[in-house]
Parts: C-alpha cells; structure tokens; sequence
C-alpha cells in the first residue's frame, strides 16, 4: 500500500518527471511532498490579494500569477503541469483531431460541479454526446431561443426601471453581476428545461454553492483518500450533490410523464428522443444517451451555459463604464438596428456581423477579461511539441490570459481596450488566426458560443437602450480568479434612466 498509494506516485513519479523536463530545459519550483506547489500558489495569490488597481489597467495578472515567457513546470499536488506561451503549439495541442490529447484530470468537487458531460467526456462517447446536442446549437434553432433570452432578460430590465423611476433623480445603484448571474441562469434554465425552468433555478442555487466548495478545495495539500472522509465539508459537498442529481431527476421525470407528440425540440427534449432509442432496446448506437448521462450533461449545461455569459456580461458593462465613448457609440448602435423594439433574431443577426461595434466589444471584453484563464490538456502518449517531449499524463497548461497579451501576436497596445483591433474580423485580429482563445479553437473548441454571443448582445441591446451606467463608487477593481475570472468585490453601477 505505501509502495503503491505514496511511494510510487507522490515521491518516485514526481522526482523522474521532474528530472526529464530539466534535461530539456524546463524547469520550475521543486516539488513538495504532497503539496507539490498547491500552498505556494495559494501564498502567492494571498500576498497578491491586496493589489487593488485603477479601472484603466486592465492588466490583472499580477493579481493571479506571476508567470511570463518560457515553458515551465510547476506541481498540482504530485502532478506535474507544464504550462505552454507559444501559439503554434497551442494550435497543434487544441487542433489536434486525432484524439491524441485528452481533458486533464479533474478533482473529485469539480467533477460533482460540472458533471461528466461535453465538456469532459472523451473520444467516442464525446462523438455521440456532440452529435445529439449539436442540433441544439444550430444558428436556427438559436435564433428561435431568442424571444425567451428577451422575455427573462425584459423582466429583469423592466425590474431595473421601476426601480429608477421610483427615484427622483431616475437613478438605481445595483450589483449587475448578481443581476446578471440571475438572468442568464434563469435564461438557460428556459431554454434547457423548457416549462420547468423553476426546479432549474434551484439546482442553480446547490450548483452555486458547489462551485465555492470546488474553489476553496482547489489549492488544499491533496491528501490521498481526503475526500471520502466523513468531514463536514465532504458532507456538505454530498448533500448538495444529492440534491443537484434529485432536482434534475424531478426535471426529467416531469418531462417524460407530460410527453404528448414528442419531449420537445429544446435541449433536454432532444437528449430525451436520444435516451429513449436506448431504452427501447437498441444498441447503443450513434446517437444515444443514457438517464445518467443526460443528468451529467444537464449538470455541465447549467455551469458552461450561464456563468461564462454572465461574466462576459459583467466585463462588458464594466469596460462600457470606464469607456463612455463606447458605451455612447454602443447605444447608438443598438437603437439604430433595434429602434424601439425588443430584439429578435432579426435585427440581432445584425449586431452579430463581425464589423458591427457591438460584436467587436464582446470580443475585446474575451481578450482582456475571458472567463475561462487557461485551458489544459494531457497527452495520451508521449509526445513532442514543437522540440519538447511532454510525457504522457503530464497537463499542459494553456494560459489564455496570459497569451492575449503576447505582444509579438497582438501588437504594443495588449493591455488596452481597443475594440478596433476587431474591425476586420477575429481572425484578422492578430498575427495569428487563432490568437483570440476565449472560446478556445478545434473540435473541443465552444458548443455555446454563438448562443452566448446572441444572448450577451440581446441583454446590452436592451440595457443601452434604456439606461445609461457608470461604475459606483464603491467599485473596487480586483479581478480575482475563482475557476472563472470574477470582480472579486462584485460591479455595483449606477443605472440612470435615459429618458428621466
Ligand atoms: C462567454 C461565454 C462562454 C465562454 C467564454 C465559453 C468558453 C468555453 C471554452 C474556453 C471551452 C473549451 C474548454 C476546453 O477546451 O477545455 C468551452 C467548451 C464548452 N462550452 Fe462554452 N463558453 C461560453 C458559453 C457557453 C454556453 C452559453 C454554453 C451552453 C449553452 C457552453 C457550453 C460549452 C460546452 C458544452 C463545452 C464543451 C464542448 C466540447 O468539448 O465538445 N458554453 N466553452
């Protein structure tokens, strides 16, 4: 058992990959027993915590890392994780189709958070998992998804406004990103789910707590064996899990006791029709889904479909206020494709083409502020990349944050907001065509995209033809890294009423 469980994997394993890289010239922090780097990162980012910025540098890394140029290794616990600057290689790691690089491997909290679904499923099952959620994803099927994003989102707004008008001075200070958070979990809520989109709110709320128990295990000593102790947090961490699984159990059953002609052409319906052709007692064939599975991807939906949005959302507004140029030229924008009406697929289709301002502005808010910091991959043999030879099961480490602001691609200005750069569409953004990696590129690259795109312009649309907003006072800018990028003390703006 000590050769087994300690010796070999947190002593010997350690000490020989560590010993290869340096032959090639990676190096990086020694390895610590159990540890690896996991209490120095933590230390690094504590000491970090207190750096507060002015809303005008919109270079945070020093908050997050302190990491730039060269290939190195560092130790998640005794795994070893070589983190990559060079876009070509990047390039080949993400593009690969030849299944040769896999998901890293995820601790046991984030797996119960995100769900063995899309995002993390693996060769053939990824192939029939995509294929019977890619229908749901056709720019058709999004454009008709368009008038819920509208109604949620004219709720929230209409809230917004009461709220404002109430006031003499038609003004409202608020936590967008709360608001935000709201919103577009209930939108996706809609969306999947269809009628029983409330029960979808309440596996939102045990997944939100989920994921703070993921972020606050995330950099603890990892003990072998510590998560199935009966601790209190292990416990917690099972209840919620037990309800998430009982909450979206509820969701399904109620669809399939209302079926009349179908399950419904949303996502959960088309899953449905996929489980079903199982059930009946086919093979498992291309385009199956056990009960299971569709629980995990439900799971995986609700957390890739609603928090990378509304922090995009967040980003957006927060750039937009310190910005008033852009926030002006925005509004301009929205109300000459949109005029007095709601959004719809339409005139959406509209703000969508690249060299609107509107689409150049989500992109920039992607470079600078992309949810997701870094992407990770690990061999599944030994490999080389580029002149190193990564071993098998070693991650690689992506850092898309930090790539966005590789001068040689991007140009001098990396650390300012210049939606321009835009102009002649993504891949012309940047000496490389696949520079902008918020989205990620390849086949693993993002399901969601063009609804998160269609979503984010629906909701700003409707903002900035009703209020315009500056950051509080009270907005502190400290984007902190909580397994997405957040504004660590939130965004409270002030909303005025356009027509006041
Ligand atoms: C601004 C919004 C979004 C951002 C920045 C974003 C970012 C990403 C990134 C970087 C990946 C690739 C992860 C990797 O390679 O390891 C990804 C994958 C994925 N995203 Fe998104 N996402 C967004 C919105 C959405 C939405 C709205 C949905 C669903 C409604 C969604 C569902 C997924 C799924 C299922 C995958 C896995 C795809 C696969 O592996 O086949 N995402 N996303």
């Amino acid at each position: 058992w000590l050769w087994d469980y300690i010796i070999v994997p947190h002593i010997w394993r350690p000490y020989i990959a560590a010993k290869r890289l340096r032959e090639q010239g990676i190096r990086g922090p020694p390895y610590k027993f159990l540890k690896g780097c996991n209490e120095d990162v933590k230390k690094m980012k504590d000491a970090a915590d207190d750096l507060v910025l002015d809303v005008h540098d919109h270079n945070y890394l020093p908050r997050i890392t302190n990491v730039d140029g060269e290939p190195f290794v560092y130790w998640f616990g005794a795994k070893p994780r070589i983190c990559i600057f060079n876009y070509e290689w990047a390039r080949q790691i993400l593009s690969s189709k030849s299944g040769h690089f896999l998901k890293n491997d995820t601790t046991p909290t984030v797996l119960a958070l995100l769900g063995k679904g899309l995002v993390l499923v693996e060769g053939i099952d990824w192939e029939r998992h995509r294929r019977v959620i890619n229908p749901a994803f056709t720019m058709d099927k999004i454009k008709m998804m368009t008038k819920t994003m509208v109604a949620c989102a004219q709720n929230m707004v209409k809230e917004l406004e009461d709220q404002a008008s109430s006031n003499k001075n038609g003004e409202t200070q608020v936590e967008l990103d709360k608001q935000f958070q709201e919103l577009t979990a209930d939108i996706i809520s809609h969306t999947a789910f269809g009628s029983s989109y409330k029960l979808g709110i309440e596996a939102f709320h045990a997944q939100k707590e989920l994921q703070e128990i993921a972020v606050k295990s995330l950099l603890n000593v990892q003990i072998p064996g510590f998560s199935y102790l009966p601790t209190k947090g292990n416990w917690r961490k099972l209840t919620l899990e037990k309800k998430l699984r009982g909450t979206l159990m509820q969701i399904i059953q109620s669809r399939l006791s209302s079926k009349g002609s179908g399950y419904g052409s949303d996502l959960l319906g088309l899953m449905l029709e996929a489980c079903i052709a199982t059930d009946q007692g086919r093979e498992q064939h291309q385009l199956s889904l056990s009960i299971d599975e569709i629980i995990h991807e439900c799971k995986t939906f609700f957390f890739a479909g609603h928090e990378t949005t509304s922090l995009l959302l967040t980003w957006t507004v927060f750039l937009l206020s310190v910005y008033p140029e852009w926030q002006a030229r925005l509004r301009l924008e929205a109300l000459r494709e949109c005029g007095k009406e709601n959004p719809n697929g339409d005139n959406l289709s509209k703000l969508k083409e690249a060299r609107k301002l509107m689409s150049m502005v989500f992109l920039e808010t992607l470079r600078l502020y992309g949810p997701a910091l870094f992407l990770q991959r690990k061999p599944l043999t030994d490999i080389t990349v580029g002149e190193t030879k990564i071993p098998k099961d070693h991650a690689i480490i992506i850092p898309s944050a930090i790539m966005h602001r590789d001068k040689e691609i991007w140009g001098d200005d990396t650390d300012e907001f210049n939606p321009l750069r835009f102009q002649n569409g993504v891949t012309r953004a940047a000496k490389v065509p696949h520079a902008l990696l918020a989205f990620s590129i390849g086949p693993r690259s993002c399901i969601g995209q063009n609804f998160a795109m269609l979503e984010a312009k629906s909701v700003m649309a409707m903002i900035l033809k009703k209020f315009s907003f500056t950051l509080s006072p009270n907005y502190v800018h400290a984007p902190v890294d909580l397994l997405t990028l957040q504004p660590k003390f939130g965004l409270p703006v002030v909303l005025r009423l356009l027509d006041a």
